[in-house]
């Protein structure tokens, strides 16, 4: 096969539920087990065949894709064996999401850190978040679907903190046809800019006083009783596509992991369930000897992963928590409905590689945003869960966790821009109690205005030209030269 020619192999996805073990083929659409609820991964049926190409094969044909020219494999569908190998090539969905960079930390950061560093940057996704990975996956199979059974109307629905909502509001907008889209925030917990993402994308945006977990509710309600499309992570083809996380991941490092951390903030737990079912898919093909080793990081106002993995192995109980203000707001999420398959995988994860190779840390919302504005002051462009990464390296390595010899890669998940409000309360210290954060004046950076309007008015072009310049030589203590 060519770097330019649309894989031939097609699979059998089927959907498994965790609870029940119960099977369903994957040719039609199901979130959740008809017989018990249980939460669904979608399993390849025909995996055997892709072990019959070796890792050493299959590593060269995901280079040379990623030299290729072919639009619909540009993307995440540049794994398309190990994705959705369902779904025909006029049927992908491309909007730019993938291939996203990792950024190694300057050597100030990583002197300041004590540890080796990069972010991987998913703000750089089209909709400025990881989502549009699982999004491109959903909908290029959506495609299929309206396309087999002639659907004429497709209402997508999803709950979210803002990046769900903005990637699946822009993906419908591109899609366009039957699929009409419908979004369900927690009013007044979305910033003003992820809030802006769907309204500009035409999608219909409804508002529900609480926090993520009530709309969560409601649109699991509406997708167990009515025919609605359901864009959450609970629709296991988001997580297939996010698998492509992992997959980038292992490629950029060159397919050695030996090694390396892996930083992932934990909100409903559907990206992290895709990172180790992404690892863990390479290392059964043999595409990787060896697994990264995973941190997961919750931040301690919405913890409930943290709390379940601090009990002791055998005796433990999950239960979701009450969330409290949180600045990385993405992840504010009380019972994330990932739980189930995070405790699956995990299991399967430190079977396979070791009981230190997968973790929860913990962090407060001070360590939160003074390390998105410790990696930005760097150079980077780290979102508040990106800042709940690094603020979980630090933590990790303060607990003996992460080794000097280890490099770490974190998941900045979307742009920082989108979070920019967080940034401003810092900086004029208008956090209310509810978040527990106090500034530090060593951290803070505010405009500093000169001259006045009337001034502008009252002097001619020059002046006025010659009296900033003058204002400024004096903040700067500027020398003539
Ligand atoms: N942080 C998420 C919450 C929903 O997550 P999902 O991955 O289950 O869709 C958001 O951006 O809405």
């Amino acid at each position: 096969m060519t770097m330019d020619e649309f894989p031939a192999y097609r699979g059998d996805l089927r959907y498994h539920c965790l609870e029940c073990k119960s099977v369903y083929p994957g040719d039609e659409l199901h979130y959740t087990c008809p017989e018990c609820s249980g939460v669904f991964l979608l399993q390849d049926h025909n995996f055997s065949e892709l072990k019959k190409t070796s890792g050493e094969d299959w590593r060269a044909v995901f280079d040379q894709r990623a030299a290729g020219k072919m639009t619909q494999m540009q993307g995440i569908f540049r794994f398309f064996e190990l994705i959705a190998p369902v779904v025909d090539k006029e049927d992908v969905v491309y909007l730019g999401e993938g291939n996203t960079p990792v950024i190694e930390s300057s050597p100030r950061l990583q002197k300041n850190v004590g540890r080796k560093m990069a972010f991987k940057n998913d703000g750089q996704n089209p909709s400025a978040s990881f989502k549009d990975r699982g999004m491109a996956c959903a909908f290029s199979y959506l495609n299929q679907l309206v396309k087999k059974n002639n659907w004429d109307q497709v209402l997508t629905i999803c709950a979210s903190t803002g990046d769900t909502s903005a990637s699946a509001a822009l993906y419908a907008a591109y899609v366009d046809g039957p699929v009409k889209s419908v979004v369900l925030l927690p009013q007044g917990k979305v910033t003003s800019q992820q809030l802006s993402q769907p309204l500009g994308s035409g999608s219909v945006v409804i508002e529900l006083p609480g926090v993520f977990d009530d709309c969560m509710r409601v649109v699991e309600y509406l997708a167990d009783n009515f025919r609605v499309a359901l864009l959450n992570s609970k629709n296991p083809w988001r997580i297939l596509g996010q698998e492509s996380y992992a997959f980038e991941i292992a490629q950029w490092s060159n397919w050695d992991m030996a090694g390396r951390c892996v930083f992932v903030p934990i909100g409903n737990a559907g990206n992290i369930t895709a990172v180790m079912n992404g690892f863990l898919k390479l290392k059964k093909l043999d595409i990787i000897d060896e697994l990264p080793r995973i941190f997961g990081v919750q931040s301690t106002h919405a913890d409930p992963v943290y709390r379940y993995y601090r009990q002791n192995p055998g005796d433990r109980s999950y239960a979701p928590v009450e969330v409290t203000p949180s600045v990385a707001q993405a992840a504010m999420i009380g019972n994330p409905v990932s739980f189930p398959r995070v405790r699956e995988l995990a299991a399967k994860y430190q079977q396979e590689q070791g009981e230190d190779a997968f973790n929860v840390v913990h962090v407060q919302e001070q360590q939160i945003i003074e390390s998105m504005l410790l990696a930005n002051q760097n150079g980077h462009i780290a979102c508040t869960q990106g800042g709940e990464c690094l603020a979980g390296l630090i933590q990790a390595r303060d607990q003996g966790l992460v080794g000097a010899d280890e490099f770490s890669i974190l998941d900045a998940t979307a742009h920082a821009l989108k979070f920019s409000g967080f940034q401003e309360m810092y900086f004029n210290r208008s956090f209310s109690p509810g978040y527990g954060i106090t500034p530090r004046q060593e951290y803070i950076n505010q405009p500093q205005s000169v001259l006045s309007e009337e001034d502008k008015e009252r002097m001619s072009k020059d002046e006025f030209t010659r009296a900033a310049v003058n204002e400024m030589v004096r903040i700067l203590g500027l020398q003539g030269n």
